[in-house]
């Protein structure tokens, strides 16, 4: 092992849209990102095909104003709009398209027991879907981080099982699957959790869910590691990461070998289960938080189709398929469905909480087969077009709130001026997603420049 050398202003752990956040945001000093893999990117990922791309993580992307849409314009990159129905519905052999989307169950086939399970349960939504739109709203003299933990306590205290109680199963699998997109099951997550994805596609227009990144979201780790440059350390893993004296000690593994490196500050932009095991020397409240902070898997699949016509799902971005061995679909190449139909196409499937953990376990043809099957029953025309599969196990796939995690112990931690490790990352919200990431990122950066900044001056 090489010894400790005083080497860098501030070590940024991962390089995910949190750790490219806090890496551009203190660009000015010196600074050095520690990457485990050999990418940027982390959960935001896709490979390139052709005029497509195959998707393998996130993909919809914040729009206008966010902290994403910077570093995006700054890159050289554009969003483009997603054109097609985002939120069709697969549902006892029938494809539901092009109405709005909270009158989709009204369309179906039920009992009367259903029916009247239903319409409880959606009254019971439109109820709190409000109260999370209200609860959304900034309000005046309150900072962002504020807002946002405000967000994350809204119906916090039970799950969203103990909001929509039990209706009958047809009506109660159709919430399962919708909720699955918090990698969770609804007796797991918070009954927050699960209201703000309603609330997210109950938007219309307003919808945070519209945009794509041109070239498929892989281009923003890619045009960020070519930006940052020498900076990143690509295959490096941190161990540990230790306070010590006015600075602190990070140990990583690059090829086999272990490196100390000394730094003034430290921006923990990773996963919190990592930041849990790897930190060392914090508040036994702030440890137990990191520790407590709930993720749930998800197994995505990408699939390249080289078809020559068009297909049944070419106007639709997403599809929620209750009835399948995934939750959702998504057609990847919908955003480029413009002027003449090229020939093939991009589709992604996943699978959220409980079923993807069970599926995780078969080996990757054992998924493709099970994911193609259904595909295949789905949309008949698909056989035979199928070029390519890749399979994506996310074991850390999205963070959900559970009902009862007493976040405060990190809120007051990160908002003390004395401290030398600095959290961000999607776990600041009540559920994860990219624009969190980087807020959080550069506020935890402003904290290290400000840090730095008083200590050149003393
Ligand atoms: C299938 C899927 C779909 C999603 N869809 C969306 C979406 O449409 N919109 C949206 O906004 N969000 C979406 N998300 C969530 C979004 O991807 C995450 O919220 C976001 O990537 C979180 O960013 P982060 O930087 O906090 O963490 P990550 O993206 O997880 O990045 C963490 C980085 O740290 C690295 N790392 C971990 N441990 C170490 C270590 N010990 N040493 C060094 N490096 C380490 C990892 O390799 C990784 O690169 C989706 C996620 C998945 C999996």
């Amino acid at each position: 092992m090489s010894e400790p050398t005083a080497d860098v202003d501030v070590v940024i752990v991962g390089g995910g849209p949190a750790g490219i956040a806090a890496a551009r945001r203190l660009r000015d000093h010196r600074i050095l990102l520690l990457e485990e893999t050999d990418r940027l990117g982390g959960r935001l990922r896709s490979e390139p095909r052709g005029r497509y791309w195959i998707n393998l993580g996130g993909h919809l992307f914040p729009g206008e104003g966010s902290h994403i849409q910077e570093i995006i314009g700054d890159l050289g990159l554009r969003t483009i709009e997603i054109p097609g129905i985002k939120f069709a519905l697969s549902f006892a052999g029938r494809l539901r398209r092009n109405r709005r989307v909270e009158t989709y169950p009204l369309t179906l086939r039920w009992t009367p027991r259903e029916r009247l399970g239903l319409v409880r349960v959606g009254l019971t939504m439109l109820r709190a879907v409000r109260g999370w739109h209200e609860a959304m709203k900034p309000r005046s003299g309150e900072t962002e981080a504020q807002r946002r933990a405000r967000v994350a306590g809204y119906l916090a205290d039970r799950t969203f099982r103990d909001l929509i109680g039990t209706p009958p199963e047809r009506v109660d699998a159709i919430f399962r699957a919708a909720a699955r997109r918090a990698a969770s099951e609804i007796d797991e997550q918070s009954a927050g959790v699960g209201v703000s994805l309603f609330g997210a596609v109950w938007s219309g227009k307003k919808s945070s869910m519209a945009l794509n990144l041109d070239g498929g979201s892989g281009r923003l780790g890619e045009a960020a590691a070519a930006d940052l440059g020498a900076v990143v350390s690509f295959g490096s893993r941190v161990v540990r990461v230790a306070p010590d004296g006015d600075g602190v000690l990070v140990d990583y593994v690059k090829d086999e070998e272990k490196t100390t490196i000394r730094a003034r500050q430290v921006v923990m932009a990773v996963p919190a289960p990592v930041a849990h095991r790897v930190v060392e020397g914090l508040p036994d409240d702030v440890h137990r938080v990191l520790g407590e902070v709930t993720y749930g898997p998800f197994l995505t699949m990408g699939v390249l189709t080289g078809e020559t016509g068009p297909m049944p799902y070419d106007d639709i971005y997403a599809v929620t398929t209750p009835d399948e061995s995934f939750d959702m679909l998504f057609n990847h190449a919908n955003p480029l469905r413009r002027g003449a139909r090229r020939p093939g196409g991009s589709l992604m499937v996943y699978s959220g909480g409980a079923p993807a953990a069970e599926l995780m376990r078969k080996t990757d043809q054992e998924v493709a087969e099970t994911y193609l099957a259904d595909l295949y029953r789905l949309f008949p025309t698909l056989r035979g077009a199928v070029e390519e599969t890749v399979v994506q196990r996310w074991e850390l796939g999205n963070v959900y709130r559970r009902p009862g995690l007493d976040f405060t112990p990190m809120l007051r931690y990160c908002g003390r001026t004395d401290t030398s490790i600095h959290f961000c990352g999607d776990w600041f919200a009540e559920l994860g997603n990219m624009e969190v990431a980087a807020g959080s990122a550069v506020e935890a950066a402003e904290r290290v420049d400000r840090h730095l900044r008083a200590a050149a001056r003393a």
